[in-house]
């Protein structure tokens, strides 16, 4: 048996722990698979004292986690910090620059710098890896670089968010608020350290950012993702939608057309019986069209500390194993520049929720408005009748296939109405 390969571990959170407790109990099994001892030497993260119920009182500590990357210690820097600058982005900077191999699990610092960081690894003949990245335990990064590999790929739509797929899921389940399913979504280890990434739809588009670069083989362009979360799906939202035949799941899209690519994360309706409607809970999946293969459907789970662990895992014994990957498939000069399609493009069809006057002609005055925009409605849905004057009641409607800047229009015309009484709530439908 050759010498232990040596890991520095900077991180003891949900995934360090995780992690540590993996390569322990799967020791035996990891080193007759990759030929190679793995040792956990060096770790680093904030608190040295806290009790995180496993005993790292053996393993060097480092204050400073950048000393990971310096310590003739440590063959391979393992980064479980989080954070888009600061020491995640030094600590893996001055790793690759050491020609040490980076494994992280943080696709913030990926969405931010993921060109730069692959141009550092490549130049100094270090490799960087970064499954757990992208939808926790299942292995979509390895599916596009070597799986697929022989394909063009199309699209790819994925539910990427764990909390938020969590949060939809409960609600809907259990009629329960909010605020207290995130509560439960935090204590279960699968939220980001500020949660409103995870509801604001930016974790799942930090995602969508290196799956792109993956699939259409591009530099990662995370300003040019349409981002749009889950803060405003109220629960008459998801009653609504499982009335209207649908679910309402946060999706990342991602298309490449005619050298142009559009990406997109929101909020989206989809039919009840669509194989990705019944995706739930910590669940993600990813559906990947490719030319040859046609459609290829991923599933697992998104979040949490061992799915995730197993991620990182895998990309640990790559490295033992001597794999050395392209970091997005090509070589960094080989990436295209590709332009973005903005939102304002998208064709498809819409659910609007209006908050309106039970009165005379409000319905009218809606339909003419839509109709002006050449959007043709539906589905029509009043509910209840206003017990006091003044009172709004909810009307839904859902379109036809229109093009986003048309609803935008008539939406901003709709809300000057007096009879409608909020801003609408619009949910883009997709077909699946
Ligand atoms: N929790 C999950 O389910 C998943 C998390 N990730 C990613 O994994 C990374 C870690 O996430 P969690 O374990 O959930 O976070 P966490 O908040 O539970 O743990 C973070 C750890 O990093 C340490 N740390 C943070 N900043 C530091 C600094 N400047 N210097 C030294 N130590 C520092 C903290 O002390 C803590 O031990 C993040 O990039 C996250 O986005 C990826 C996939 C799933
Ligand atoms: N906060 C993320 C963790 C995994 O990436 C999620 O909820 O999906
Ligand atoms: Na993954």
């Amino acid at each position: 048996m050759s010498d232990p390969l040596r890991l520095g571990l900077a991180g003891l959170g949900t995934v360090g722990i995780g992690t540590l407790e993996l390569l322990e109990t799967q020791r035996n099994l990891i080193e007759i698979r990759c030929g190679k001892f793995l040792e956990v030497t060096a770790v680093s993260a904030r608190d040295r004292g806290k009790d995180r119920g496993f005993d790292i009182s053996k393993l060097q500590w480092h204050d400073d986690p950048v000393a990971l990357a310096t310590s003739d210690k440590v063959d391979i820097v393992v980064e479980l910090m989080g954070g888009t600058d600061g020491a995640a982005k030094t600590l893996v900077e001055t790793a690759l620059a050491a020609g040490k191999p980076v494994v992280t699990a943080n696709k913030a610092l990926m969405a931010h710098h993921g060109t730069a960081l692959a141009h550092l690894a490549e130049s100094s003949g270090a490799s960087l890896h970064f499954e757990a990245a992208v939808a926790g335990g299942i292995p979509v990064i390895k599916a596009l670089r070597e799986g697929l590999a022989g394909n063009r790929i199309h699209s790819i739509t994925g539910i990427l968010n764990g909390t938020s797929n969590y949060i939809l899921t409960t609600m809907r389940e259990t009629g329960r608020d909010f605020g207290s399913v995130l509560a439960d979504a935090q204590a279960l280890g699968y939220a980001e350290a500020d949660p409103s990434f995870d509801i604001d739809g930016v974790d799942a588009a930090h995602k969508l950012a290196l799956l792109t670069a993956l699939a259409f083989g591009c530099e990662v362009d995370f300003p040019g993702v349409y981002v749009e979360g889950i803060r405003n799906i109220g629960a008459e939202d998801i009653a609504f939608a499982e009335e209207l035949g649908y679910r309402i799941k946060l999706l990342a899209i991602a298309e490449c057309n005619n050298g142009s690519v559009f990406q997109r994360v929101h909020p989206c309706l989809v039919d009840r019986k669509a194989p990705i409607a019944s995706v739930d809970g910590v669940f993600n999946a990813v559906v990947a069209e490719g030319d040859y293969v046609g459609t290829t459907l991923f599933e697992g789970r998104g979040a949490g500390a061992y799915p995730t662990a197993s991620a990182v895992v895998a990309d640990i014994i790559d490295v033992a194993r001597g794999q050395q990957l392209p970091t997005f498939s090509l070589p960094v000069e080989r990436l295209n520049k590709l332009s973005t399609r903005p939102m304002a493009e998208h064709v498809g069809a819409y659910y609007l929720r209006l908050a309106c006057l039970d009165e005379a002609g409000v319905i009218a005055d809606i339909t003419a408005t839509l109709r002006d925009e050449n959007i043709s409605v539906e589905t029509m849905v009043q509910r209840g009748r206003s017990s006091k004057e003044g009172q709004s009641v909810p009307v839904v409607i859902t379109t036809h296939e229109t093009n986003e800047a048309a609803m935008l229009r008539a939406l901003a015309r709709i809300e000057q109405q007096k009879s409608v009484l909020e801003p609408p709530h619009l949910i883009r439908i997709e077909a699946l």
